[in-house]
């Protein structure tokens, strides 16, 4: 079983009204497209997922962010029995301490989104199972298996961290 690694981040900070929001965006090109994401993407060989979600943040928004700043929220396995190749080991990161405006680029569009109102239809169906959970709460390890239709959390599995989001559900 080969895992693509990936690194998703999560930045948040307070609306003018108070609101929390996270800084998401719409996939413009390539895989998920359409679909509303964490800014990221993959793991380079030699390179540690604390140092790509770094870059990833400043390459798809120009966002700066410190990588003292970043706490690891998540490891997260997503597997896709129908298609293998889609396999991925996740590490999420979050923190809120940032310079910077989030500017859209080729391959996606950044939006704040406020977490009491997250556009879940249009993203990827395991997020409503950890993303608001591992925002403030202890670090998750979960794996969670797609059905055929690439799209639909089939089984998810809590292996470390807070119970209550649905062992084997
Ligand atoms: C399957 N369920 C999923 N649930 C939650 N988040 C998911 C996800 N699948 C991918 N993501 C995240 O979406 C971002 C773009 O991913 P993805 O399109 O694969 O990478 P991208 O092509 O931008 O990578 P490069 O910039 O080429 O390195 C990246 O943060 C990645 O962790």
């Amino acid at each position: 079983m080969t895992l693509t690694p990936m690194c998703p981040c999560l930045l948040t900070r307070h609306s003018p009204t108070g609101r929390r929001e996270v800084l998401l965006g719409r996939k413009k090109t390539g895989f998920g497209t359409g679909k509303i994401v964490g800014l990221g993407g993959h793991v380079e060989p030699g390179e540690t997922p604390l140092a790509a979600t770094v870059r990833e943040v400043a390459e798809e928004s120009g966002i700066q962010v410190e990588p003292a700043d970043l706490r690891e929220a998540a490891a997260l396995t997503f597997l896709f029995p129908a298609k293998p190749e889609w396999d991925m080991q996740v590490i999420v990161f979050v923190g809120d301490r940032f310079t910077g405006e989030a500017r859209e680029c080729d391959e996606i569009a950044p939006r704040w989104c406020p977490l009491d109102d997250l556009p879940v239809q249009d993203m990827w169906d395991d997020n409503q199972y950890w993303l608001l959970q591992v925002m403030d709460g202890p670090h998750l390890t979960a794996t969670f298996e797609f059905a055929a239709d690439g799209e639909t959390v089939e089984t998810s599995r809590i292996e470390l961290g807070p119970t209550g989001i649905g062992d084997e559900g």
